[in-house]
């Protein structure tokens, strides 16, 4: 779990984030939304450790982040998994040779304990025989595939994922959706997403946080979404046509209950 407390960041006298507080849980998806420009990506890269905080404190499994030395942090980093935009893999590098890469980097095991994860891990995500290929010969969701599956090689307690849909035709960002949350639940990882996705949000969302100019503005579970009266919410739904009209049909439906 990660519990975040009255969390600020600034860049110069420019606020960015203003003091929110939220959880993820384990076994959960957890999504951030918000409009571009809202905090999505700082708040996640301060939760990651990757910006100096100018206020509030990070919580991993009750372990403030701001007291971890440099070696608990080094461990804490091999609890993360990370999928970021674009998918951000070696291209000079073969999928086999980009998945073993954390493997080689942290962990401990034999060449053959590696490439046995290796091979379980691309399984998980149904590349199985795409070992020797490279990242040019692959399709966008392929390659969102090998980063998700190089994200849980090392076992991670922690997934941050950053756009994972972005650059995917709606029917292959449903497959990583549903990928991303079956390895959630089997793995009970609190798994962490910044999204614009709409679809995202209602196929996936467990826990969802919406940040609005650097505030918390709602949280919620997607079938809390859709039936809460919160003005921040509606705005933010109601910019896409296809959900402004399935919020009110459900309200519809509601009200006829
Ligand atoms: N390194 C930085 N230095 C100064 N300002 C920054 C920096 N990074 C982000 N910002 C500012 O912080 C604000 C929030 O940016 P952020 O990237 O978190 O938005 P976002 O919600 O992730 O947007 P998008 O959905 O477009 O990625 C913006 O006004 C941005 O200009």
């Amino acid at each position: 779990m990660i519990r975040v407390e009255n969390l600020r960041k600034k860049f110069g006298d420019t606020e960015v984030i203003k003091g929110i507080s939220a959880e993820f849980y384990p076994g959960k998806v957890n999504l951030i939304i918000g409009k571009s420009g809202s905090g999505k990506t700082v708040f996640m890269k301060s939760l990651l450790g990757l910006f100096d905080i100018d206020g509030g404190e990070i919580y991993y499994s009750g372990e403030p982040l701001s007291q971890m030395d440099f070696k608990r942090r080094k461990a804490l980093r091999t609890e993360m998994g990370m999928v970021f935009q674009g998918s951000a893999l070696f291209d000079s590098l073969t999928v086999e040779e980009n998945v073993i890469f954390p493997l080689k980097m942290f962990s401990v095991m034999s060449p053959k304990e590696m490439l046995d994860r290796v091979n379980f891990c691309l399984k998980r995500v149904n590349l199985e025989n795409s070992n020797k290929k490279y990242p040019a010969e692959l399709s966008g969701g392929m390659k969102k595939r090998v980063a998700i599956a190089r994200a849980i090689a090392m076992n991670p307690k922690y997934l941050f994922c950053d756009e994972p849909n972005s650059g995917l035709d709606p029917q292959t960002s449903i497959v990583i959706d549903n990928l991303i949350r079956e390895i959630t639940q089997e793995f009970g990882i609190t798994t962490v997403i910044n999204t614009h996705d709409m679809n995202s949000v209602m196929e996936i969302g467990d826990n969802i946080i919406l940040i609005k100019e650097g505030y918390k503005a709602w949280q919620g579970s997607k079938s809390e979404i859709l039936s809460t009266d919160n003005e921040d919410v509606n705005e933010f739904v109601f910019t896409s046509q296809l959900f402004k009209r399935i919020k009110q049909s459900h309200q519809t439906a509601s009200a006829r209950e």
